[in-house]
């Protein structure tokens, strides 16, 4: 700091703030700029590539206009930081009045901006919820707490701690806050607030209830998150209200669990570069409106479990399928609706504005007269049925606002004009006022032009002289002449300016009037919004069921256009798919001219295993994705892409792609591979759909073929989940004769004249090689090593084929459940004994070995 500048009060005063900002970045309100200095200017100029000056001669400073300053803050958020904004709360002018002519201006922090608390759009993305988790913990209990206040969801979800990651990767929030922190979880830790009591009040104050019996009365580690969220809100928000609807506590049973792994390897929402484009998500979103389409994200996110509500959902995604006509003008009804949702966040945080106002005005509009037409129609479903009252109730609101508001009003309130004319017959006499004194304005600048003879003279406004007279420099004298009427105001370089009487009077009318209307105007705007906070609830149910009839709607549609079909649903560990496709891929290959070989899958309680086995490239993950999809489509209560598909619902869904897979993304090893194998042991039941692709391959090949070989006879014998199970290891084939659930299955490849064919076809049995070597010349891999690794091959199998080959002996090994004897117990006593070193023993430390070796040697209880 420049020691100069250390104590004045405006650096005395950035200090508290920054204080209070903590690992924030300060922006300090100077003017008409956001100014940062120290640390956070360079992190700042850095990030936004802008200038880094200096205040003084050592501060760092940098600064960005006011006017553009959310889409600075956009870039700083999207990189991960917090801003805390610290405005001027009174004008330079009120500062001097109040304390002296010298007197700092006020200020302090309205808000705090962070990822996982934003309403406006521009920081937004309009396609994704925005949640804000925070995660609580009472003994062993954990939760979380997560609200998108964007559109006032509000969750509470009570889980292990175990079940915390999984949790969080179905929500994929913006940001997760916590107090004490949890081992592997990643979040901002050291939060306030997370605590039952405190949780149990705030939820009390905030909802104005007398106990929690309505919400379900949610355990103390539901209480403890949704303590430090509200907690979070208010510091963040400081004087605004973040919208909230009331929580809404999730039944983790009631969707199907998908832990974080699994959710990178599917791409389901995102690719494993983040992205929606590719991803399934990406690829089956046929929604048109921004709220259908983040709820589309968080169906696929968590597809159900429960028959019923999956068949609701089927029924209206059916009833949009077979009546394309019927499809189309709910679609392009909904088209034109703004995102309700959205609009009523911001209202409700005190950040709306008139254009905000006028989303509700026709989405509600809209709404009402879709409900209409639906309510019109034969034959509604079930689910249709719940959601018509949803749509329409907002009369008085949508008439008010209709009367009230300009068709298309501006975005910003400041300068007026949104209140339609005959809404307020005062406002229309002040603007009456205010255009009859512009008028005047207008007559007498053609009066000075005659009276003076200045044909230039025009008369101007600007915001420091107000309304004035203006002639070019030559013609000044006239109107300086003491008779003129004129009064001198300023001498530019080319022209002078001049007041005068009448202009004067002219001008105060228009101002006072222009002045009376704006804040009758801004009157109304604060009626208005308050009534529309008023009816926060049935309105964000409006967009809840405007988004489900959209996702039905758009997943009509692309069903129609990838010939998807309804899929049958069971409650027994089936999974029947006839002609099933990947719809990722298909896309892909359909851009490039090629065609998907459509493929069959049925398993069942006594064929649950499929060991798939063939060439590099010949489809395997392909294969084993798409039936993964098909089950989660199915769930998520979306037609999927087969010709028949029969699917006994999934409780959990596992997918694991061997270590080297992943290793170009740096992202897995074969150590975390273990981990979650391990896990999917732990977790799956005999209703769990697993996919192992490649398990235990990141290893040397013994220790690689011994792993896979184990982890298949756990699935089959322990785990009992259906099972899709690729790999290269064709020692593995063997089990087929032992295993009674087990079947063998390969992707077709065929050499034809030397080359290498690959059909993408998935038959029974097992592959009769791997065509390595095939595929590698197919990759271009230069022909004189093609051919020394032949010869390699040709010697490694003479020697495999002298031996028996790697899984030579194999074919002894008892069964799995038998080789479960417990490893033998490391011997403690032998290991203590060793440890001791009797000549360097006291008598007493003597004894007291004697005694623990003796009671090692005691039998366990
Ligand atoms: N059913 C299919 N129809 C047409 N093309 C397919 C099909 N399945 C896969 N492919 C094509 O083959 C490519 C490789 O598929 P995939 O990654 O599933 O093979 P793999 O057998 O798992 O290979 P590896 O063993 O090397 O991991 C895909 O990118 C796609 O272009």
């Amino acid at each position: 700091m420049a020691r100069a500048d250390a104590d004045t009060p405006m650096m005395q005063q950035y200090h508290r703030l920054k204080a209070e900002a903590g690992d924030a970045l300060l922006f300090y309100r100077m003017g008409d700029f956001f100014e940062l200095f120290f640390e956070d200017a360079k992190i700042a100029a850095s990030c936004l590539d802008i200038a880094l000056t200096r205040r003084g001669d050592e501060v760092p400073m940098c600064g960005v206009p006011c006017h553009a300053a959310e889409s600075y803050l956009a870039r700083l958020i999207r990189a991960g930081h917090r801003v805390a904004i610290a405005e001027q709360t009174e004008s330079p002018a009120e500062a001097r009045k109040a304390r002296g002519s010298k007197a700092l201006v006020d200020r302090a922090i309205v808000r705090l901006v962070t990822p996982g608390t934003l309403t406006e759009d521009t920081l937004l993305e309009s396609g994704s919820a925005n949640w804000l988790a925070a995660v609580g913990r009472a003994g062993d209990d954990c939760a979380i707490a997560a609200c998108d206040i964007s559109t006032g969801r509000f969750e509470l979800v009570a889980c292990t701690a175990q079940e915390l990651a999984a949790e969080l990767a179905r929500l994929g929030p913006a940001e997760v806050i916590g107090g004490e922190p949890l081992a592997g979880i990643d979040a901002r830790w050291g939060h306030e607030g997370f605590d039952s009591v405190a949780g149990e009040r705030a939820l009390k104050r905030r909802f104005g209830l007398a106990d929690l019996d309505g919400l379900g009365s949610p355990g103390h580690a539901e209480l403890a998150a949704a303590g430090g969220l509200l907690a979070y809100l208010d510091a963040t928000q400081r004087d605004a209200t973040a919208f909230l609807g009331l929580p809404r506590r999730v039944q983790r049973s009631a969707y199907m669990a998908i832990d974080a792994a699994t959710r990178v390897s599917l791409e389901i929402c995102r690719t494993a570069e983040g992205t929606v484009a590719g991803s399934l998500l990406g690829e089956i979103d046929r929604c048109v409106t921004a709220a259908g389409r983040r709820l589309l994200g968080s169906d696929l996110a968590a597809p159900l479990t429960d028959r019923t509500a999956i068949e609701d959902r089927l029924d209206l995604v059916a009833w949009f399928h077979e009546e394309p006509i019927r499809r189309d003008r709910v679609r392009s009804a909904l088209r034109s609706l703004p995102d309700l949702g959205r609009a009523l966040g911001r209202l409700v945080a005190g950040r709306g504005g008139p254009r905000d106002l006028a989303s509700l005005r026709d989405g509600l509009g809209g709404a009402a007269e879709l409900g209409r037409n639906l309510g019109a129609q034969a034959l509604r479903p079930r689910l249709l049925e719940a959601l018509l009252p949803a749509l329409g109730g907002h009369e008085a609101l949508t008439d008010a606002f209709g009367r009230a508001l300009v068709a298309s009003p501006p975005l910003d309130a400041a300068k007026g004009g949104f209140i339609a004319e005959g809404f307020d017959p005062e406002l229309d006499m002040l603007r009456n006022a205010s255009s009859d004194g512009r008028r005047a304005i207008a007559e007498l600048e053609g009066r000075y032009r005659e009276s003076t003879g200045v044909s230039a003279l025009k008369i101007r406004h600007n915001a420091v002289l107000g309304y004035h007279v203006e002639v070019p420099a030559r013609h000044a004298d006239k109107l300086l002449a003491a008779d003129s009427g004129f009064t001198h105001r300023q001498t530019m370089a080319g022209a002078v300016r001049f007041n005068s009487p009448a202009l004067h009077e002219e001008a105060s009318r228009v101002l006072e009037a222009g002045g009376y209307a704006l804040s009758l105007e801004q009157a109304h705007l604060q009626r208005l919004t308050e009534a529309a906070v008023a009816e926060a609830g049935p309105i964000s149910a409006t967009a809840d069921a405007l988004a489900r009839i959209d996702v039905a709607a758009a997943l009509a549609e692309r069903a129609a256009e990838g010939g998807w079909v309804r899929p049958s649903l069971h409650d027994t560990p089936c999974l029947e798919i006839e002609a099933g496709r990947h719809p990722v891929v298909e896309r892909a290959l359909s851009r490039s001219g090629e065609r998907f070989v459509a493929n069959d899958c049925c398993l069942g309680p006594t064929d649950r295993l499929w060991l798939i086995t063939g060439p590099n490239m010949g489809g395997k993950s392909t294969f084993l994705r798409q039936v993964a999809l098909i089950a989660l489509l199915a769930q998520a209560g979306s037609f999927v892409p087969a010709a028949r598909a029969k699917v006994g619902l999934v409780d959990r869904l596992f997918s694991r792609v061997g270590a080297s897979d992943n290793l170009a993304r740096g992202r897995s090893t074969f150590m975390v591979e273990m981990v979650e194998t391990a896990a999917i042991l732990a977790q799956a039941t005999e209703r769990s759909l697993v996919i192992l692709d490649e398990i235990g391959r990141g290893t040397s090949t013994y220790d690689g073929l011994a792993i896979a070989w184990a982890v298949v006879e756990a699935m089959h014998d322990e785990a009992k989940a259906r099972t899709l199970f690729a790999t290269h290891y064709h020692e593995l084939t063997r089990l087929a004769g032992r295993l009674p659930c087990l079947s063998l299955h390969n992707v077709r490849a065929r050499e034809w004249k030397g080359d290498l064919v690959l059909l993408h076809e998935v038959a029974e049995g097992a592959a009769d090689r791997s065509y390595g070597i095939a595929v590698a010349r197919l990759a271009g891999l230069p022909p004189t090593v093609v051919a020394r690794a032949k010869s390699v091959l040709a010697k490694l199998e003479a020697g495999r084929d002298a031996t028996g080959g790697i899984a030579a002996g194999l074919d002894d090994l008892p069964l799995f459940a038998a080789a479960k004897s417990p490893e033998p117990e490391a011997d403690l006593l032998a290991e203590a004994l060793g440890g001791i070193d009797p000549d360097a023993l006291t008598p007493r430390e003597a004894l007291e070995a004697l005694y623990r070796l003796k009671a090692l040697a005691q039998p366990s209880p």
